[in-house]
């Protein structure tokens, strides 16, 4: 696995590097030890599947605030999406920037996301499949988000989501 910086602290891609044969390839996607040596320790407590049928499907952004906040590992492995994540951190010095990364099943390129950053995609294509993993265990209840278009954060998204759910679609605007 490769471990490459984004412009958020914490936020981090990681590259598969798949072993390629002539019956097709392998890759490791995860390592507690590759992972605690890269400086990004992460053991995740569950993994999730998001099912999404329809391109222009907008999920997020999501997270949790402390003292439940989640750490994600978040990969495509069918389709295609624009994987964005935002800096709720008001110590950080990115506090309200965002990065995003195109995650596809071609790549096997994953997003980790820290705690205290929210997490969102827009699926490109349809039949998109997005696989979390996540610690610590979900906890209902515990969930808040932001919305995509809020204007604090000004992200840059490709397409005008065609599918998005009551709560994702009303979240206040942002104050922090
Ligand atoms: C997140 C989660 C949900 N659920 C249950 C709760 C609901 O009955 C159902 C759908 O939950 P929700 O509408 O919150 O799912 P998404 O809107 O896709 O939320 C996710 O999408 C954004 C982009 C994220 O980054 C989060 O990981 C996660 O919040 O699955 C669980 O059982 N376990 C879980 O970890």
């Amino acid at each position: 696995m490769r471990f490459e910086a984004t412009a958020i602290p914490g936020v981090v891609r990681v590259e598969a590097e798949p072993r390629a044969d002539e019956r097709g390839g392998f890759a490791r996607l995860h390592c507690p030890e590759e992972f605690a040596a890269a400086g990004v320790p992460f053991v995740p407590a569950q993994t999730s599947l998001s099912r999404n049928p329809h391109a222009g499907t907008l999920r997020g952004l999501h997270y949790q605030p402390a003292p439940h906040g989640e750490v994600k590992l978040v990969r495509v492995v069918r389709g295609r999406v624009f994987d964005v994540a935002v800096d709720l951190r008001a110590d950080s010095p990115t506090h309200r920037r965002w990065t995003a990364v195109e995650l596809c099943a071609e790549t096997m390129t994953a997003l980790l996301i820290p705690e205290g950053v929210a997490h969102g995609f827009l699926t490109l294509e349809p039949d998109t499949d997005v696989l979390y993993q996540i610690a610590p265990a979900y906890r209902p209840g515990r969930e808040a988000g932001v919305r995509w278009d809020d204007p604090a954060f000004g992200i840059d998204w490709p397409a005008v989501p065609a599918l998005i759910s009551d709560r994702d679609r009303t979240y206040p605007d942002y104050r922090a």
